[in-house]
């Protein structure tokens, strides 16, 4: 998918004043729109029943405006909002804002700081597209919080601090300031080039003419929508991620960063895991998690990815559903660097499971329970994909298994070289499974990776046992190729109806049951 173009802080000032002259516009009515469209995005990512505390940081230029305006909406959509906003200006529409905001009871905060820790979301209206230099006081202090922030931040059309184009700064309390989510004004502007987080874009007011003019792009908005939500760089998402078509395949990388930002085709999407366990890769998780937009990412119950698609296929089971949905539920944004065992006290239960290595996100449409467990040793852990949305398995009616035993760059299938990246065939020890949907083909593939004259896994541990006609069955790919062998199926291209999927996957669980024996395998993750 081709990036939107985007405008730069030259091209976007003239087409702010060219909207306040030839355009006819007030800079009230922009801003108005704008601030209208910093709360719909705030409310897509997370409605005020899950994040009622936002905490807006308002600058002293327009972009502060959008955060009075946006705060006010925000107020009659239900949320509580509080603001932070140190360098007023005597302007006579920023009075008017600030006294809406007085009519409706939002507090002022004038310890940003303390209110930070205090709230649900951060809104970053700090500086937008007219930022330029060193921070200058009072701000050093607010954006240092926002770089340390707990709590997820959106930012209004720039990270604060940033570069409008080229990105994050270098050194200063911005260095390490990587906000969850964006919602660009009008286009996206160059320093998207370097944002990772969820990206929205917002200010419905300008006619393709305009657009044309100005040589950026209008993007699809639906229905009545006032924000459309586009890829970190600017891919433009909405185009195939329409509310009447969700995407419905997902894979997931645990390695390779670059994955997840390629778009493999319409109805494709490679969510990208990393590492997830401990907090030893606390960046590259946060980085590559909101690299692909997800909006949740919780370690859960190592049972439930398995589990949930054996629900899913109505199998006999003992899944613990209503744990699951209701972890989702409680963690429904998250940082993915927050630890669940001291985030909620109030699911205890939980906490043991917690400490397997699975993850469940939410991508859209779709949850995904993403089981994270190494196949091969407590050092590499693949992921595989092993829930899609009931839709897709509905509309699913061919199963068949590939083996894969090439290398993936032989493969010019994007299909199956994003089920051997999600397998670990790139990367490490060549085997694995992933299950990928596809119901454009009515295809449900269980891809299957493996390659036994690999012996080393990027750790630099041989694995000197072939672990798949070893003694011990090790992991889903182990229990897959037993399944197959008892069936008396062969291991490649086998065609199936339902019930043979179903009499496959509730064969591996007997033959090699998937939960138990990583049980021996947590501490190593600890
Ligand atoms: N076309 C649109 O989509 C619209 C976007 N809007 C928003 O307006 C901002 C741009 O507003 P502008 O007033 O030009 O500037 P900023 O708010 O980005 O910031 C200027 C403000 O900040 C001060 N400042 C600049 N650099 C520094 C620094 N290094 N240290 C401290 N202070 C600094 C400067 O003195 C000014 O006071 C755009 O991003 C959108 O969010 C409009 O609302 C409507 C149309
Ligand atoms: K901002």
């Amino acid at each position: 998918m081709a990036a939107m173009r985007t405008l730069g802080p030259k091209a976007a000032a003239a087409l702010d004043e060219e909207l306040m002259s030839t355009g006819a516009y007030s800079i009230d009515q922009l801003m108005e729109l704008a601030g209208l469209s910093v709360s719909h995005a705030m409310y897509a990512l997370s409605p005020p029943q899950k994040t009622p505390n936002i905490l807006v940081a308002c600058g002293p230029g327009n972009n502060g405006g959008d955060g009075l305006v946006a705060a006010r909406h925000l107020y009659h959509f239900g949320y509580k909002p509080t603001m932070y906003f140190p360098k007023q200006t005597k302007n006579e529409l920023y009075q008017r804002l600030r006294t809406q905001l007085e009519h409706l009871k939002v507090p002022f905060t004038d310890d940003f700081v303390g209110a930070a820790k205090k709230t649900d979301y951060i809104i970053d209206a700090i500086f937008g597209f007219s930022f330029s230099g060193e921070v200058r006081e009072p701000f050093p202090a607010v954006i240092k919080a926002l770089a340390e922030s707990k709590v997820p931040v959106l930012a209004v059309d720039a990270p604060s601090s940033w570069n409008i184009d080229e990105g994050s700064p270098k050194d200063g309390p911005g260095k390490d300031y990587n906000p969850d989510a964006l919602v660009s004004m009008t286009a996206p502007k160059p320093l998207v080039k370097w944002f990772k987080g969820r990206h929205f874009v917002g200010g419905r007011f300008v006619s393709q003419k305009i657009a044309e003019k100005y040589g950026f792009d209008v993007p699809p908005y639906q229905g009545c929508d006032q924000v459309v939500e586009i890829g970190s760089r600017g891919e433009r998402l909405g185009e195939i991620t329409s509310k009447t078509q969700p995407r419905h395949f997902a894979t997931c990388s645990t390695y390779n960063p670059q994955i997840c930002s390629m778009e493999l085709s319409d109805n494709f999407a490679v969510l990208n895991c990393d590492e997830v366990e401990g907090e030893q890769d606390a960046q590259s998780q946060r980085t590559s998690t909101s690299a692909c937009n997800l909006q949740v990412m919780i370690r859960a119950h190592a049972e439930v990815s398995n589990l949930a698609f054996a629900r899913i296929l109505k199998l006999p089971s003992e899944i613990r559903v209503q744990i699951y949905e209701d972890v989702v539920q409680r963690h429904a944004i998250i940082r993915p660097t927050t630890r669940f065992e001291t985030e909620d006290s109030a699911v205890p239960q939980t906490c043991r499971v917690l400490r397997r290595q699975t993850l469940a996100v939410r991508y859209r449409n779709t949850l995904f329970a993403i089981d994270l467990r190494s196949i091969s040793n407590a050092r590499s852990a693949w992921g595989w994909t092993n829930a899609v949305s009931e839709e897709t398995i509905a509309a699913i009616g061919k199963f068949r298994i590939t083996t894969i035993t090439e290398c993936p760059c032989a493969k010019k299938d994007v299909v199956a070289e994003a089920a051997l990246d999600t397998v670990g065939g790139m990367h490490g020890v060549r085997q694995g499974y992933a299950i990928v949907a596809d119901p454009r083909s009515g295809w449900l593939n269980l891809m299957v990776s493996i390659d036994r004259s690999y012996s080393e896994d990027p750790c630099g541990v041989t694995v000197d046992q072939c672990e798949l006609c070893g003694d011990r069955p090790m992991g889903i790919a182990g229990s897959l190729m037993r399944a197959l062998d008892v069936l008396g199926l062969e291991d490649d291209e086998t065609v199936m109806d339902r019930q043979g999927l179903v009499d496959i996957l509730s064969l591996m669980q007997s033959v090699s049951p998937w939960t138990t024996d990583m049980d021996d395998r947590d501490d190593d993750f600890e």
